[in-house]
């Protein structure tokens, strides 16, 4: 029996008993952290794992609770269809919010969220149909079965449904290819576009449910309360679940339920200890929680909830039956062009950085790309791999221009590759990072994942991902944490990564930068396999050694330009190269 299991079932059990044991007071304390708890799980999907930060989710809180209390006291719709309403506003000023933000990198999106948690604030307070700052009373209660959930105890069983829907559902999530998608946004988009994710539409995604579900949570606190006011939806209340999620563990969904407990809990105490401490009425909590968030950023950076998983039993690698295979790609003939570059150009303004460049890349050969530092070789990576489109000239992949394609698109077309600086997931195990390689070959979308219907295609993904791995030597290993890898391992992680897109054309990107003698050696063995295989590789290379032992052919380049092309005993042999490489003499090295 799983360990885990056990304990979440117990952490269930224990949570349904409190609204019978627990005195009232704190059976209406236990729905309010319900109910926060509800908001942190949004934003623990998007900025714990996603990585942006809103302010604002205290107001989408509000735009949920202000519905209800407009439509079921002005207009008697029953509370259920105005949940569905408040979805609906929510969700369309949230798009519309994220829209104008999310395309741009940087603060746009937390000053977007502030801008609209103030102005959202003092709409609900200046707008006398909204009640003002004294706000809408007299809601009705939400009936189940014609029951009216008046008391808090009975509430509460609502509340813990609408936490445990939302909390499995964003577990469900986290555990699917558009989880870890979306965990791999945190670093930037560079990874996730390379694997064929649309950064930008799911950003937006994620934004959007993480504003739904603060609309739940205010749609349940209004019929808690039975009144509102526009206090609990302003900018600072923004700030609170903001300090829960960073204090909780804003990486994981139970860190958010820690931090909406812990934070609730302690606003009670200090509003009864402090002003007898200090002698003054304020809300001298908040200095508290400034103090409390900035010990836990300098002494545990990633929350309380971290700390608790240490104790806990360790998850075991868990495989699900594997029903269906993924569909493989037809892989083109040996020898027949699959890589095509003519008289590439990069311009970076005054600069050219590649300089009419052209070469050849055929199917079932290792070709390798060098040149001393400066010479242009990662602007023609980024160029080929759609990273950084061509100022002009003209890259054909199996048959397609991909001159201005988008790296996702020619990803889609075949084209796989690893990263001069390793990015992968350190917390998620190798099997799920591999997994990462074959988002492309799946289907399920957001909601297939919220509800858990993506089983099959999760399996075969998980298969796929073991078979990998166990061709690249690191088959045993599949349930370690990525980050306890040496480097060496972790680049042979990113090629096993890659393999999962089951691709016609491998890009490595300095593959052997960092790594020591035995290590590189290992590498190699690896890549000559793969050669071996069938795998059509492009190898971009600073370790001379290596590239002249393992390459078909090697293309050389200097100051943007192509120097030359040929076989590694040729380029040996080549007086302009090894000027090129003053210092270094090819001859002696390889031999
Ligand atoms: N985004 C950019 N903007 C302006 N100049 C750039 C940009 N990217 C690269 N360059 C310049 O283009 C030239 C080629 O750089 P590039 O990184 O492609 O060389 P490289 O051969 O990969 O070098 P290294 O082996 O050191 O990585 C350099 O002079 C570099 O400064």
């Amino acid at each position: 029996m799983n360990a885990r299991l056990v304990l979440t079932a117990l952490a269930v059990l224990v949570g349904l008993a409190l609204p019978l044991v627990l005195p009232l007071f704190q059976v209406t304390l236990l729905v309010n952290v319900l109910i926060f708890a509800i908001v942190v799980t949004g934003l623990v999907l998007l900025t714990g794992i996603v990585g942006l930060t809103s302010f604002g989710q205290a107001a989408f809180m509000g735009v949920g609770a202000y519905t209800t209390a407009v439509l079921s006291t002005g207009a008697g719709w029953s509370p259920w269809l105005t949940l569905l309403a408040g979805f609906g506003i929510t969700a369309l000023i949230a798009w519309l919010l994220g829209v104008a933000t999310l395309r741009m990198q940087g603060h746009y999106l937390p000053l977007a969220t502030i801008a609209w948690g103030i102005s959202l604030y003092y709409v609900f307070g200046n707008s006398p149909a909204l009640g003002g700052f004294t706000g809408l009373t007299n809601i009705p209660p939400v009936q189940v079965f014609g029951t009216p959930l008046t008391s808090p105890r009975t509430f509460a069983y609502l509340a813990l449904l609408g936490l445990g829907l939302s909390a499995l559902g964003a577990q469900f999530l986290l555990s699917s290819r558009t989880g870890r998608a979306m965990r791999a946004l945190r670093g930037g988009p560079l990874v996730a576009e390379a694997f064929g994710v649309n950064t930008f539409g799911l950003r937006v995604k994620v934004f959007v449910l993480a504003a739904l579900l603060a609309s739940l949570a205010g749609w349940l606190y209004a019929h808690s309360q039975r009144f509102v006011n526009p206090t609990p939806f302003s900018l600072q209340a923004g700030i609170e679940y903001l300090f829960m999620a960073v204090v909780g563990g804003s990486q994981h969904v139970w860190g958010g339920l820690l931090g909406a407990g812990l934070i609730t809990g302690l606003r009670e105490w200090l509003r009864d200890v402090l002003p007898g401490l200090i002698g003054a009425q304020g809300n001298f909590e908040v200095i508290v929680f400034g103090v409390l968030v900035i010990l836990t950023l300098q002494f545990a950076r990633r929350g309380l909830w971290p700390l608790v998983e240490r104790v806990l039993p360790q998850e075991g690698l868990r495989l699900l039956p594997e029903r269906t295979r993924l569909p493989e790609r037809v892989k083109p003939q040996p020898g027949t062009p699959l890589l095509r570059v003519e008289h590439a150009v990069k311009q970076f303004g005054g600069l050219r950085a590649v300089n009419d460049v052209s070469f050849e890349l055929r199917a079932g050969e290792i070709l390798g790309l060098i040149g001393p530092n400066g010479a242009g070789k990662s602007t023609l990576f980024n160029l080929i791999t759609g990273v950084n489109p061509a100022t002009s000239g003209q890259v054909t992949f199996a048959g397609r221009d991909i001159t201005r394609q988008s790296a996702g698109q020619i990803h889609r077309l075949g084209l796989s590759r690893t990263f001069q600086h390793v990015h992968l997931l350190p917390d998620l195990s190798l099997l799920a990072n591999t997994m990462m390689g074959g988002y492309a070959r799946g289907r399920a979308g957001m909601v297939a994942s919220l509800l858990h219907l993506e089983r099959a295609e999760e399996a075969a993904l998980q298969h796929e991902a073991l078979r990998q791995l166990r061709r690249v030597g690191l088959g045993e290993q599949a349930h370690l944490l990525a980050g306890n890898l040496a480097l060496g391992q972790q680049r042979t992680l990113e090629v096993a990564r890659a393999l999962v897109a089951d691709p016609t054309l491998l890009l490595l990107d300095e593959p052997a930068a960092g790594l020591r003698y035995g290590e590189k050696m290992e590498l190699v063995a690896l890549l000559r396999r793969l050669r071996d295989e069938g795998v059509t590789i492009l190898i971009v290379e600073h370790d001379m050694d290596l590239v002249m032992s393992l390459v078909d052919r090697l293309v050389v380049m200097n100051y943007g330009e192509r120097l030359a092309e040929g076989t590694p005993a040729e380029i040996r042999a080549n007086a302009a190269v090894r000027e090129a490489y003053l210092g270094v003499d090819l001859t002696d090295e390889v031999a």
